[in-house]
């Protein structure tokens, strides 16, 4: 018997932002928050967030982890997402970034909300790469270096594309090839939202 989830997908609507490392899941997010009014909640950027409070019990693992490329362990991850969820009181949540290992993805639907649906930005390592090291020159970020780029992309491969898989066997995944422009790969992205919300208000 499995138990149900906290909240319904038919009241509360989850968006998973998913692709590899510098695939422009931010980038397409900003975008979608401006057309849909989605809460855009991006993990890594509440990781980092919780690395750089003062008084963090977790700052400095987080921070281990971020430097490596490797995935913090889910508890603290959902309970940053369940926190924001809660403090922003929206009925339309996009989460970029997340989950990164198919447990997370159970998990999170076990115990918050199934998601709506997928949107999985597909990219070559070496456009991820050098949309990647472009970014370092400014982001400021730890994990923006050539070193730390190699060992995300493995742990994207090994542990985060698993959950696109894990996901198409509910159907729910829709696939944006994203190494042209942002304006272009937004006109997929768009009309998928659009078409979900209109499924939505039939209902
Ligand atoms: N379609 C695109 N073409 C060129 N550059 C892009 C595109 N999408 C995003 N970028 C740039 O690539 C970098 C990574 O994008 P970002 O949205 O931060 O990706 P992610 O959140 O998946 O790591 C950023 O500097 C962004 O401006
Ligand atoms: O659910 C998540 C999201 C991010 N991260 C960590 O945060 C880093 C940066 O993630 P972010 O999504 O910001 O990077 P991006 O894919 O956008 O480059 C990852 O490499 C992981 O170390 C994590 O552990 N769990
Ligand atoms: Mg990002």
């Amino acid at each position: 018997m499995t138990s149900e989830a906290k909240l319904s997908k038919d009241d509360i609507t989850v968006v998973f932002i998913l692709g590899g490392p510098g695939s422009g899941k931010g980038t397409q997010c900003a975008k979608l928050v401006e057309d849909f009014g989605f809460v855009h909640l991006s993990a890594g950027d509440l990781l980092r967030e919780e690395q750089q409070r003062p008084g963090s019990e977790v700052g400095e693992m987080i921070q281990n982890y971020i430097k490596e490329g490797k995935i913090v362990p889910m508890e603290v991850t959902i309970g940053l997402l369940e926190k924001a969820m809660i403090d922003n009181d929206s009925n339309r949540f996009l989460i970029d970034g997340f989950p990164r290992k198919v447990d997370q993805a159970m998990a999170f639907e076990k115990e918050i909300v199934e998601s709506s649906l997928i949107i999985y930005l597909e990219c070559s390592e070496e456009v991820m790469q050098m949309r990647l090291l472009k970014r370092g020159e400014t982001s400021g970020r730890i994990d923006d270096n050539v070193e730390t780029i190699k060992k995300r992309f493995k742990t994207f491969i090994e542990s985060s594309y698993p959950v696109v898989e894990y996901f198409r066997k509910f159907d729910k995944v829709h696939t944006i090839p994203c190494e042209d422009s942002i304006d272009e790969v937004y006109a997929k992205v768009k009309p998928i939202i659009t078409e979900l919300f209109k499924q939505k208000e039939q209902k």
